[in-house]
């Protein structure tokens, strides 16, 4: 694992940024797995700058989001599919068609979770799967749990993830419930990792994370497993670990 401390929130941001255009530098075909939350904001408008500098194309490359609400149409302002294209889909030259993220507003949300899998595996493997870090450990929206799903699934958000999400929308009631995720299996397969972390109120979670025990209740902690671990941090997040 490779943790990297930044005291300027650009800096990391450009440091994201660079690994993100680094990989899609070396293979135009590159498969990217991306996040959302307020997290990589200030890393897409990165992405961006770059991408507009002319240095690199997205045309052959493959995104798969991580996650989406269940219930929301992909037109509501926070559905993460309007998140995707405002920071980033509409301002690269990515084909639509390969920009993809779970659709959360399906008669059979079990049906796209198995659609979603079966794009991913198609596309070979991810490159770099870009994560955030909730409050709880979770990562896409894997909860922490007695047991954690391999693949794309449905969710039950936990109180605590909505309480956190609720400052996206007008009020707490107006959180979805449910959604669905990538699994913490297909998160584990990707080829590299880059996890982002940034805040005091993440100190203590990124510690479990990265240095307590490997287990389901934390499930980031598993990323303690992968082979090639990118970790960003801002130095408020960095503050507990040893
Ligand atoms: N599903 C997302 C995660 O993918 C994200 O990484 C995390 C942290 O979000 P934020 O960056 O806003 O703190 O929680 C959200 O609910």
């Amino acid at each position: 694992m490779n943790i990297l401390t930044f005291d300027s929130d650009d800096k990391l941001n450009e440091a994201g940024a660079g690994i993100i255009t680094g990989v899609v530098q070396t293979n135009k075909r590159a498969v990217l797995g991306l996040a959302t939350g307020g997290t990589p904001v200030g890393l897409y408008k990165h992405v961006v700058s770059d991408f507009k500098r002319g240095m690199f194309s997205f045309k052959n490359v493959t995104t798969f989001n991580l996650d989406e609400y269940i219930g929301l149409p992909a037109s509501h302002p926070e559905s993460y599919h309007s998140y995707m294209r405002q920071h980033l889909f509409d301002h690269i030259d990515i084909q639509p068609s390969q920009a993809h993220v779970p659709n959360g507003n399906v008669p059979d949300p079990k049906a796209e979770c198995a659609r979603y899998d079966e794009m991913i595996e198609d596309s070979g493997q991810i490159d770099l799967q870009l994560l955030g870090l909730g409050h709880n450990g979770h990562i896409g929206f894997n909860e922490p749990a007695h047991a954690l799903t391999r693949g794309t699934h449905i969710v039950d958000l936990a109180e605590e993830t909505r309480q956190a999400n609720a400052r996206f929308f007008d009020s707490i009631e107006e959180v979805p419930t449910q959604a669905i995720t990538m699994g913490v299996g297909t998160i584990l397969k990707a080829k590299m990792i880059l996890l982002v972390v940034k805040g005091a109120d993440k100190a203590d979670i990124v510690q479990r994370a990265l240095q307590g025990p490997i287990t389901t209740d934390c499930p980031a902690s598993l990323l303690q497993t992968h082979p090639h671990l990118v970790v960003l941090l801002d130095r408020a997040a960095a503050e507990k670990l040893a």
